[in-house]
């Protein structure tokens, strides 16, 4: 049996040949494991142990063991072992250490500092087993904390999209006939009894993932349930080909990790009706809208889809198109969205408002406090998505930048207050007592998109020299407080600001594609992946 632990009822090798046109080709079975080998250690050091008889059990136990280079693994071969002797990670397992972090030196040096992602805790922190209701469910095998990675699955199959039923076929029928066996014992929550193909295809809806231009079923990956308040964020990395897993909260011993398959910031029908393709109706609190959490939850939801329309929106309009219909701060509905998905705890989705709110400020010319949330969304990507992500690092370039534009503008500003000073002595105490230069003041929309209208912004520069238009080309400092030279420590009570739409670097991020994909960080963090019907793209 493999480590699903699932009856493979169907007879594998007989997909009907006539019905597919596909001649289906039998293949030796797999090699069975060395009978004597014993199962006390952990993850890949079982397999190594097994592979290299020379390890010692003590070396592989105390992780005194250094995988030479030159051993390559045969990944195949790995897989057929781990299954056929039906290894897992239901192992005793020691409590954990501390969560990755940010730390100071990966900033100062732009990531250059940062190492390859290391456990903090080297035992596999996941088993597989029955999760009532919802056939197989992958469990914190030991306390996991916030941020660990929990798991790193390279695709076993792997369709272009578009995809169909002729496509699947096809590239099922290439797979050796183990991988044939491995696919046909993954979950299909209506397997026929005679019907192969029909399976193949129900296998594959319920357990692919989106991973961009293809749809990818993983061997592990596949075994996570879904809910709609997940403690796994999930992510696909092109570069390394792999699909990584990690818990973005501590999860005690025992408890089910769970990801979430569609959108989160829409209502529980919606959700339920994305799911249905899936086969089962969601339970999670958030779905339970007949207890109080989850009409709280309900309403959140209801909120936050509101509010991400509108930033969608706001997005898509030109600054003169928000000024001229007096539309409010853009900023007011991304600092509103973040309370929300906070008090929901939906903390995967944090990191793009967290770049919108950035990205409205450093268009503003408030750089202090882009910086702000720019580390924010930092320090929720390496939770996310670890710290040796492309997006972390790309992150951190855009922290630079903001850095370097901040540090110009702090410059230019200390260069007039001299001038000012040498021509007007006095002048700086009435800059600081000018109503008009607070960053930190909230100002209505009508003040900050009507008020401000050219002619009235003129006769403000007028009666005060000092005030200088915030634009990035022409940055003006938010104010004293703000000279410190210091990266500012993320602050997440904000109610600062005056914005207008900024140019977004990095182009506009947002968008209203009709896919299960969660929310708007698709191209943000992504190639964002969703375990979904990858047709809906
Ligand atoms: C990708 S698989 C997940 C792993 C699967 N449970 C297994 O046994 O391998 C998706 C299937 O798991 C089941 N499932 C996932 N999440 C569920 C949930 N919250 N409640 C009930 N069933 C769920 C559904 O049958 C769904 O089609």
């Amino acid at each position: 049996d493999s480590e699903c632990g699932e009856a493979n009822e169907a007879e594998n090798g007989s997909l009907d040949a006539a019905t597919t046109g596909l001649a289906f080709q039998e293949e030796p079975e797999i090699a069975q494991p060395n009978e004597t080998a014993e199962r006390p250690f952990a993850g890949p050091a079982i397999l190594w142990g097994i592979l290299s008889s020379e390890v010692s059990p003590q070396a592989m136990n105390d992780g005194s063991v250094n995988f030479p280079e030159s051993e390559v693994l045969d990944m195949d071969a790995i897989v057929n072992i781990w299954l056929a002797a039906g290894y897992d990670c239901q192992l005793p397992l020691e409590e954990t250490a501390a969560s990755p972090a940010v730390t100071d030196a990966m900033l100062m040096d732009g990531g250059e500092s940062m190492q390859p992602y290391q456990s903090p805790v080297p035992i596999c922190p996941y088993l597989i087993k029955e999760s009532p209701g919802k056939g197989q469910g992958v469990f914190a095998a030991r306390h996991v904390v916030k941020g660990e990675r929990v798991l790193v699955d390279k695709p076993f199959f792997v369709v272009t999209k578009p995809y169909n039923a002729r496509t699947v076929l096809e590239e099922f029928e290439r797979m050796p006939f183990a991988r044939r066996q491995q696919y046909m014992q993954l979950h299909c929550p209506n397997r026929s009894d005679n019907t192969n193909m029909i399976d193949v295809m129900c296998i594959f809806e319920a357990n692919c993932f989106n991973i961009g231009s293809a749809a990818a079923m993983f061997l592990t990956a596949t075994r996570f349930n879904h809910s709609c308040l997940p403690n796994i964020y999930y992510s696909w990395s092109e570069k390394r080909d792999e699909i990584v897993l990690h818990s973005m909260t501590d999860i005690p011993k025992g408890e089910e990790m769970t990801i979430c398959y569609g959108r989160a910031f829409c209502t529980r029908d919606q959700r339920q009706s994305e799911l249905r393709i899936y086969n089962f109706y969601c339970g999670c609190p958030a779905c339970q809208t007949e207890t109080a959490s989850g009409k709280a939850s309900e309403s959140r939801r209801l909120v936050m889809k509101a509010l991400n329309d509108q930033i969608i929106m706001f997005q898509s309009m030109l600054n003169e198109a928000l000024l001229v219909y007096g539309l409010q701060d853009p900023l007011m509905p991304v600092l509103q969205l973040i309370e929300l998905i906070k008090e929901e705890k939906l903390h995967g989705e944090l990191m793009t408002p967290y770049r919108d709110a950035a990205d409205y400020l450093r268009g503003r010319g408030n750089f202090e406090e882009a910086l702000t949330f720019a580390h924010l969304e930092l320090e929720e990507e390496v939770v996310c998505l670890g710290n040796d992500s492309d997006v972390v690092y790309k992150t951190i370039e855009y922290i630079e930048g903001l850095e370097q534009v901040f540090e110009k503008a702090k410059g230019a500003e200390m260069q007039e207050c001299e001038e000012t000073e040498e021509l007007e002595p006095g002048a700086l105490d009435d800059r600081d007592n000018d109503p008009t230069d607070s960053d930190a003041e909230i100002q209505s929309p009508e003040q900050t998109h009507g008020a401000t209208a050219p002619e009235e912004q003129k006769q403000k520069q007028k009666q005060n020299p000092l005030q200088k238009q915030k634009s990035p080309e022409n940055p003006t400092p938010t104010s004293k407080r703000s000279q410190s030279g210091r990266i500012p420590k993320p602050n997440t009570s904000h109610t600062a600001a005056t914005v207008e739409l900024g140019k977004n670097p990095e182009g506009t991020r947002r968008t209203n594609a009709k896919t299960p994909v969660s929310t708007r960080a698709a191209s943000t963090h992504g190639p964002r992946v969703s375990v979904s019907s990858a047709r809906n793209e």
